[in-house]
């Protein structure tokens, strides 16, 4: 059932409140989700993205109660991912000649998709216009690899309402639509789940492109997602924490997990937890058996932390399995200015804390010193384990990375404490690979400190494997 969003405004998505799964079952949607699909009638009727593939014959069913789907001047498909763009298959074949409004990019990841090169899209650029009548009129702001390639927001003057599709969503299923109706906590743990989760890569371009879109100096009013509620209440709240997110985020906050086969390990987290605890009380800290606990919830809690333990127990000579997977995780999801060490338990020669500690180092971490022990750990060993976090505690207390700010302001309230120090960093205006001199890049040994100049040009960017030409300053 359609929705009443603002003036002409109308919600026409869909909610899914039994989806559990998502990017296969790489995220699990624990609240549930919405694909949020509007319908703007002004002189020209405009429907901004549609829904799940799954659902595209409910969408089509609901739509046809609002509308006539003949009388629809334009399609605007913010982002060509299947649970915004799904149900064009289903749309377009009813409606062949609408014009559909997208990116460059999304050109390719529609017809990758829906293998319809004939349909007539027309591409839009940041700052590029359509006019829907009545003096209104939308504004497109390509959103780069926020998350995809072909993102893009759309603004719509007069309403002042911002349709930004990915960013700001959050996976979050309820029968009321808008932020202020909802559940705060609920919602806060959903939106910074999915900012962890999804965004995490992309901070370093999270930050200007909000920058940019504050340049257009456009009111807003509404914040219309694509995936949960509408912000109606505050709408820059979310923007605001965006910001506090994109500046490697961090709490007073340490995760330790691991996976243990029998519970060796374990009782070395425990010790090492109350040690951590004994010296500095104020830290917080959560540990996770990574067989029996949320991934994206562990996942979420090493963001919000300035340090992570990894443990394992040595299994043919190797790490645990789900360990080297979360591993590949931390890796691709870039987190920056934190802390990590391995510990673990082994029967002769061991091997997983060195390998450990070396993904961990690869994936950008600032690595302490690890411990091991030998089978199940007895008093002494344990008493060792307390000391290992009490050093812990106190090495990540009394030094902690300094964390570059980026100052920005939001209705001219600059934020606090800003200063500039990412002059350095490269971006690859392919695949928005960005290149941070103080992390290097691991994996083709470039050095941390690293100049961009310095840099060999057998470098290939570990996004899109081109090469140094495709980059540019930040
Ligand atoms: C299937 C299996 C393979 C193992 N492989 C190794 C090994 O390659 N090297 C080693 O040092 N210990 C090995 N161990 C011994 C364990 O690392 C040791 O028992 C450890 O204390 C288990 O800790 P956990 O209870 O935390 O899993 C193996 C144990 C098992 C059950």
């Amino acid at each position: 059932m359609a929705i009443h969003v603002k003036n002409n405004i109308r919600w026409v998505g869909q909610r899914d409140w039994e989806v559990r799964d998502f990017h296969g079952t790489e995220y699990k949607t624990l609240q549930g989700s919405s694909y949020n699909s509007y319908l703007i009638r002004e002189a020209k009727n405009v429907l901004i993205d549609t829904v799940d593939k799954k659902f595209s014959r409910d969408f089509i069913v609901n739509l046809e109660q609002e509308i006539d789907l003949n009388t629809i001047d334009y399609i605007i498909i913010n982002h060509a991912e299947e649970d915004h763009a799904g149900a064009l298959s289903e749309l377009m074949a009813r409606i062949p000649n609408t014009p559909i409004y997208c990116t460059a990019n999304a050109i390719d990841s529609i017809n990758g998709h829906h293998h319809h090169p004939e349909w007539h899209f027309i591409t839009v650029k940041t700052g590029d216009t359509l006019d829907i009548g009545n003096g209104k009129q939308l504004i497109f702001v390509e959103t780069p690899m926020l998350h995809w390639p072909d993102s893009m927001m759309t603004y719509m003057t007069q309403d002042a309402v911002l349709f930004s599709n990915d960013a700001f969503g959050q996976h979050y299923c309820d029968e009321h639509l808008f932020n202020d109706e909802v559940d705060q906590t609920e919602l806060y743990e959903q939106c910074i789940r999915y900012y962890a989760n999804i965004l995490t890569p992309f901070s370093r371009l999270v930050t200007p492109k909000i920058n940019e879109i504050l340049g257009f100096n456009l009111p807003v009013s509404m914040i219309a997602t694509s995936h949960g509620i509408v912000w109606r209440d505050n709408p820059t709240q979310i923007v605001e924490k965006y910001l506090e997110w994109a500046n490697d985020y961090q709490e007073d906050r340490i995760t330790i997990f691991y996976d243990s086969m029998s519970s060796n390990t374990r009782m070395m987290a425990d010790a090492i937890a109350q040690g951590i605890h004994d010296t500095d009380p104020a830290v917080a800290v959560k540990i996770y058996n990574i067989s029996r606990h949320d991934k994206n919830e562990i996942l979420t809690q090493i963001f919000r932390s300035k340090g992570v333990l990894v443990g394992s127990s040595t299994m043919n000579n190797v790490m645990m399995p789900k360990i080297a997977g979360m591993l590949e995780e931390l890796t691709g999801l870039r987190f920056r200015n934190k802390r990590a060490s391995a510990f673990g338990s082994f029967g002769w020669t061991g091997g997983a804390v060195d390998r450990i500690q070396t993904r961990l180092m690869d994936a950008g971490f600032d690595i302490s010193l690890s411990l091991k022990a030998k089978w199940r750990p007895d008093g002494d060993a344990l008493a060792d384990c307390r000391e290992h976090g009490r050093k812990i505690a106190r090495e990540w207390a009394l030094h902690p990375l300094t964390t570059p700010t980026i100052p920005v302001t939001i209705n001219d309230k600059p934020t606090t404490g800003a200063t500039e120090t990412q002059s350095q960093s490269m971006i690859c205006n392919v695949c928005q690979w960005v290149y941070d001199p103080a992390l290097g890049e691991p994996l083709q040994n470039v050095a941390p400190g690293t100049a961009w100049s310095d840099v060999p040009d057998s470098f290939l960017c570990p996004g899109c494997a081109l090469g140094k030409s495709v980059f540019d300053p930040m």
